[in-house]
């Protein structure tokens, strides 16, 4: 799995509280990325101790892993929404909550499950928290709508790239069959009007500016989990 962002321990600190926030007889949306890898095996040791949860995985990898980790999987056709998704982050606003996500690619099924969760738990280390929003948005886009996107982008002030594979040639292809457009467009002044100018652009599945959908970022240090809560609880 990719390693991005701060320390091990940190993200491991983060993903294991978040595992306990998790009930008997819960749904659990399973996160992607290394953060809450660290949440679904906790939840796999859980399980081992006789918790009865059923997960939602958000990708190809957190599929995988519930599975190494003893997660009984069900899909958001079988059960509609989830109770909590855990997880992570590739930047969030310290003040909103809002966030950066995509780093992994999943951010389409990802949006689609933690935008179903009761509670969104949003996993993370210290390097992910930001005063504004400046990270790139990765833009998930049906593979013909590259280029109309990608000028669509720059009609906002933002720069394009194609994100390429590293052990293949060529892009990077979604567990969707997509292509993703990494969209820098500095610092991010309204996250909430930008995801709509993205969300209304032909061709664009999915962008990776969650705003308003996570309840809590448990932040995990060394020592630690600092917890920001959003929204009304
Ligand atoms: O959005 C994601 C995947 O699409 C990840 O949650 C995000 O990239 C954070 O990953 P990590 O915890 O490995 O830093």
């Amino acid at each position: 799995m990719k390693q991005r962002g701060g320390s091990e321990e940190a993200k491991r600190n983060a993903g294991e509280r978040a595992a306990e926030f998790v009930d008997d007889g819960d749904v659990v949306g399973l996160g992607t990325g290394s953060t809450a890898a660290h949440a679904i095996r906790a939840l796999g040791r859980r399980v081992d101790a006789g918790l009865d949860v059923e997960g939602v995985p958000t990708s190809f990898q957190s599929r995988e892993l519930a599975r190494e980790a003893g997660v009984p999987l069900t899909t958001l056709d079988d059960v509609g929404n989830v109770d909590v998704a855990i997880d992570g982050a590739d930047q969030f606003a310290r003040e909103s909550g809002a966030l950066v996500k995509g780093g992994g690619a999943a951010h389409a099924r990802e949006k689609i499950v933690d935008a179903s969760a009761t509670r969104f738990v949003v996993v993370a280390d210290p390097s992910k928290a930001a005063d504004e929003l400046d990270h790139a948005v990765p833009v998930e886009v049906l593979p013909s709508a590259r280029r109309p996107v990608a000028a669509a982008v720059e009609a906002l002030d933002g720069e394009a790239t194609l994100r390429s594979a590293e052990r293949k040639d060529g892009p990077v292809v979604t567990d969707n069959g997509n292509l993703v457009l990494d969209c820098a467009f500095g610092s991010i002044a309204d996250p909430g009007a930008l995801a709509t100018d993205l969300s209304t652009t032909a061709g664009v599945v999915e962008h990776g500016l969650f705003v308003e959908l996570a309840d809590e970022v448990l932040v995990g240090t060394d020592e630690g989990v600092e917890r920001r809560r959003y929204g009304a609880e």
